[in-house]
């Protein structure tokens, strides 16, 4: 589902857009110029499951998301998305990969002159589906997070959980099979952030692959899961 083998990367090494082709050696040049932030990452997690991704301020837990959420390509090594190896892949396998893949941030990340019904359609939408289409979807998600009665609020009139429920609507609306949510609750009370991880877990149970970035051990100390733990851009084991 999710692989990565002997993945490093530097943010100063030129980014080619995934799916572009070019050489090997031109990507390599100038990659040397800064220190890898994340290095030697080898691991596989399973379709279906659940996997917490530890680590203090700046281990490298968002770059590692964005690796795998294909808004950034590796400076060496094999990361393999959803049956696909994105180092090999053509642009236009791109799009519909990421369709599959939902994003939730901790910073919610909503437009804030859109309803919360139009956040949540926004991705339908993107991907051509008729307005004729998306009614029903869009409803049954806004229910399934307790926001029926707020279809058409804006985000700046609503409370920091509630953003965060839009927000996870807004990223399984597509029925994604990845999930990968960075610092979910790290804006919110805790029974906010408890109805948060209620909400992705239960889509872990329907069948989706979940990753939940966090520094909070307590957090996952709560909610029993296999753990990638990383330090200075290495992984050091579970928990
Ligand atoms: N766009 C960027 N350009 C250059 N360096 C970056 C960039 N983004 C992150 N870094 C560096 O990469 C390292 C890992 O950062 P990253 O944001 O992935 O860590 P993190 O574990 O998610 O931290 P936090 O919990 O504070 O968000 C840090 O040294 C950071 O300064």
């Amino acid at each position: 589902m999710v692989r990565f083998s002997e993945v490093g990367l530097r943010y100063g090494a030129p980014q080619r857009p995934l799916g572009a082709r070019r050489g090997e050696a031109a990507r390599q040049a100038g990659a040397a110029t800064r220190p890898e932030v994340l290095r030697d990452l080898s691991f596989t997690l399973p379709a279906g499951s659940f996997t917490w991704l530890l680590g203090a301020s700046g281990a490298g837990k968002s770059s590692l998301l964005r690796l795998m959420q294909l808004a950034l390509r590796p400076t060496r090594g094999t990361v393999e998305v959803l049956g696909l190896d994105i180092g090999g892949a053509r642009r236009w396998q791109l799009p519909h990969l990421r369709r599959r893949i939902g994003v939730v941030f901790q910073d919610f990340r909503l437009l804030p002159h859109l309803t919360a019904f139009d956040n949540v359609a926004l991705p339908l939408r993107l991907a051509g589906r008729p307005e004729g289409q998306l009614r029903a979807d869009v409803l049954e998600m806004l229910r399934w997070v307790g926001l029926d009665s707020r279809l058409h609020a804006l985000p700046p009139e609503m409370s920091g959980g509630e953003q965060q429920r839009v927000a996870i609507a807004r990223a399984v609306v597509t029925r994604p099979a990845l999930l990968l949510a960075d610092e979910p609750t790290g804006n919110l009370d805790a029974p906010q952030a408890r109805r948060v991880l209620a909400l992705v877990g239960e889509m872990n149970r329907l069948g989706t692959t979940v990753v939940v970035a966090t520094h909070s051990q307590e957090l996952v100390a709560r909610q029993p899961a296999p753990a990638l733990r990383l330090e200075g851009g290495r992984l050091v084991g579970d928990r």
